[in-house]
């Protein structure tokens, strides 16, 4: 049995997101920069954001579809905090994809999201890039990445498109305070477009809250959405649009905060995910159902996601994959090819997370453990 007990980022990293946002002295883009953007229509971006479990990947999957109906190659670039992709295997395959996994393209591997870009461009030039954060990533360290990024590929900025939680956002709101409320603020402030998703998870009375607190915060044109689903041809058509106006001026100047120094104040207080961390667990036995389904429900709060594959001892051995957002949890029968050479795993991700109790917790809904 494996364990992995894995901090994101500690107060080190996040206190290198200086001001100046400097390259990244690590970055090697190669040797032939300087590419000649004029010769090149450039790349449609987009930056789907938002809070951990919020419906991105849900999002993703429509896009895609969307994209592929039209004509055009969509390629995609996944991060994630845990060193596993299990978005990879809910999306499936047909299109380039690249993997940013055990780091946050906001802070810790942010250089490598602009070779990810120039790799992509260069092996599969593709018409549409949809570039899902980590539901930990504040968008606005990521309008520097992809900036620094279009110096040297035909890329530009078209969307930073916000998935907001609303029942969490709701509740992050009654709470008032707190590392998740700020970084929530901070993915809704720096987006150019929201989708207020999860409705049917909310009362009137909460919606109205929901909406009245961004309209605050925020001017970007809210959706309301349930399973992130949207007029995609609409939504395409109007990226055509940005893409034509030189987007990434626009971008940048109608999405950012208004005062001059809101920038500069965003990044001084990025320790929103400081705490976050991830606990994986590789599964050896089957799990039993109804222990792993109790686990799931009992988990303390701050733990604000979970994912993995795992089998179950009483239901034939199957494969699945689940999926724990805001105490509500998804299972889904995977064909085992479909998952590849994904190993059986639990992710957990929150704050100041207990590891070794978590672990028991796994551990115990184990079938047979000594028998092995
Ligand atoms: N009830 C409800 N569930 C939703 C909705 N949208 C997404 N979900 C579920 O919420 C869970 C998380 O959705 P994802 O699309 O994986 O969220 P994500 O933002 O990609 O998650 P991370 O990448 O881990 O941050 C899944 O179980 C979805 O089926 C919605 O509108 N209503």
């Amino acid at each position: 049995m494996t364990l992995k007990n894995q901090p994101v980022h500690g107060a080190d990293h996040c206190s290198d997101h200086g001001t100046d946002h400097e390259t990244d002295p690590g970055t090697d883009y190669g040797t032939d920069l300087g590419t000649d953007h004029g010769m090149h229509t450039p790349i449609p971006v987009v930056v789907l954001s938002g809070f951990l479990g919020s419906g991105k990947t849900t999002w993703l999957a429509k896009a895609i579809q969307a994209i592929q109906q039209q004509g055009m190659k969509p390629a995609v670039i996944m991060n994630e905090l845990g060193e596993v992709n299990f978005d990879g295997v809910i999306l499936g395959e047909g299109f380039p994809m690249e993997e940013l996994l055990a780091g946050c393209i906001c802070c810790s591997i942010r250089g490598d999201l602009g070779l990810a870009l120039k790799q992509l461009v260069e092996a599969e030039s593709p018409d549409f890039i949809l570039i899902e954060a980590t539901g930990a990533a504040n968008p606005a360290e990521l309008i520097d990445g992809i900036t620094e990024a279009s110096l040297y590929v035909p890329i530009t900025l078209c969307e930073i498109l916000t998935l907001v939680d609303s029942p969490q956002l709701f509740r992050q709101i009654e709470k008032g305070k707190g590392a998740a409320f700020r970084l929530m603020k901070e993915q809704i402030r720096f987006s150019s477009r929201l989708l207020l998703n999860k409705m049917d998870l909310v009362s009137n009375l909460q919606h109205e809250q929901v909406r009245e607190w961004i309209s605050e915060v925020s001017h970007a044109p809210v959706l309301e959405t349930t399973y992130s689903e949207m007029n995609m041809t609409e939504w395409l058509a109007q990226m055509n649009d940005v893409q034509a106006a030189d987007s990434i001026n626009s971008v940048n100047s109608v999405n950012r905060p208004t005062d001059d120094n809101a920038h500069q104040a965003a990044s001084e207080k990025l320790i929103p995910h400081a705490h976050m961390m991830v606990v994986t667990y590789y599964v050896k036995q089957p799990l039993n159902s109804t222990k792993f389904e109790r686990f799931l429900g009992a988990l303390p709060e701050q733990v604000y996601r979970g994912k993995g594959l795992v089998r179950f001892s009483d239901t034939s051995g199957e494969l699945y994959a689940f999926q724990l957002a805001y105490r509500q949890t998804d299972f889904m029968k995977i064909d085992p090819q479909a998952a590849g050479t994904l190993s059986e795993v639990v992710v957990l991700i929150g704050e100041n997370l207990n590891s070794s109790e978590l672990i028991a917790g796994i551990e115990a809904c184990q079938e047979d453990l000594d028998e092995s």
